[in-house]
């Protein structure tokens, strides 16, 4: 099958770093301009659509991959209900991966904050006293992201509440510096402290799972599946072809 041609929707950072690390890499690039919509029916189609924009644009993203069949990666963070709802509908007739932080950093932050929750809840229920510690979640964004908190921080703590079933004591936000993130869990007990946390300095760790998680995308069955799913899916597979049964789990 030829690589599939990689439709982005955006002219900002993220589209530039997805659009910039895919050309590099020799895959063909079409660029959607989010404020010409009139002209994304013209010419031939991408395969698959990464969607860099904003949430004033994902509806008439979710037409277009609706219209022509196309996979869609959604980038974009702070997704009204709204849209995440017609994400959903969307997600009946296309893989629709929801990937607020494509980063393997973040990827691998969420699966030790999950692991650490595992243990302690465990040690918890194994009658030891105190072993769940105080979770407190901190993003740091440039002064130029206005939302807050970030979907990774939100996300984050989710996971922390989905394991453990108590809410962090704070999600809190700093906006200065430079780009891209900090991400920082910090789990506190009484005399002593763990810290799980995870620094961007370049898009370029987004742009490369921007590109991974679309090829992934491609030629697989309609549905929703969040980006930590798909990583999970290409580990599994990476296991299985090497024989690394344990992680194919
Ligand atoms: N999934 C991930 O790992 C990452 C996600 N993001 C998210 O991706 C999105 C884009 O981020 P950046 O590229 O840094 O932003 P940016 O501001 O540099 O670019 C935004 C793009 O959307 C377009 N746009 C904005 N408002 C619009 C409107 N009302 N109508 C039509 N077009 C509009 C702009 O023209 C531009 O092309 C944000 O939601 C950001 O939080 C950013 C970095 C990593
Ligand atoms: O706006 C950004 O820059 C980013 N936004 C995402 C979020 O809100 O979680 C991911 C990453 O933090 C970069």
């Amino acid at each position: 099958m030829p690589e599939p041609v990689l439709g982005i929707v955006g002219t900002g950072r993220l589209a530039a770093a997805v659009g910039g690390l895919a050309q590099a890499e020799g895959h063909s690039v079409r660029v959607y301009e989010p404020r010409a919509v009139d002209t994304w029916r013209q010419g031939p189609a991408a395969d698959v659509v990464i969607d860099c924009s904003a949430p004033a644009v994902t509806g008439q993203v979710a037409d277009l991959c609706g219209e022509l069949g196309l996979p869609l990666v959604e980038c974009v963070s702070a997704l009204p209900d709204a849209q995440l709802q017609r994400l959903r509908a969307l997600a009946a007739g296309v893989p629709v991966v929801l990937a607020a932080n494509l980063s393997l950093g973040n990827y691998l932050q969420t699966r030790a904050l999950r692991s650490v929750a595992q243990v302690v809840t465990t040690m918890a229920r194994a009658g030891i006293d105190g072993a769940v510690p105080e979770a407190a979640v901190l993003e740091r964004h440039p002064a130029t992201k206005a939302h807050r908190p970030s979907t990774t921080a939100e996300l984050l703590a989710r996971e922390w509440t989905r394991q453990t079933g108590a809410d962090p004591a704070d999600v809190a936000s700093l906006r200065h510096g430079p780009a891209v993130s900090d991400h920082t869990v910090s789990l506190g007990w009484p005399e002593q402290s763990l810290v799980i946390g995870h620094h961007v300095a370049s898009l370029r760790a987004a742009a490369a799972g921007a590109i991974g998680v679309a090829t992934w995308a491609v030629g697989h069955a309609p549905g929703s599946y969040t980006v930590h799913e798909v990583f999970d899916d290409m580990v599994a597979a990476m296991a299985r072809a090497t024989g690394r049964a344990e992680e194919s789990q």
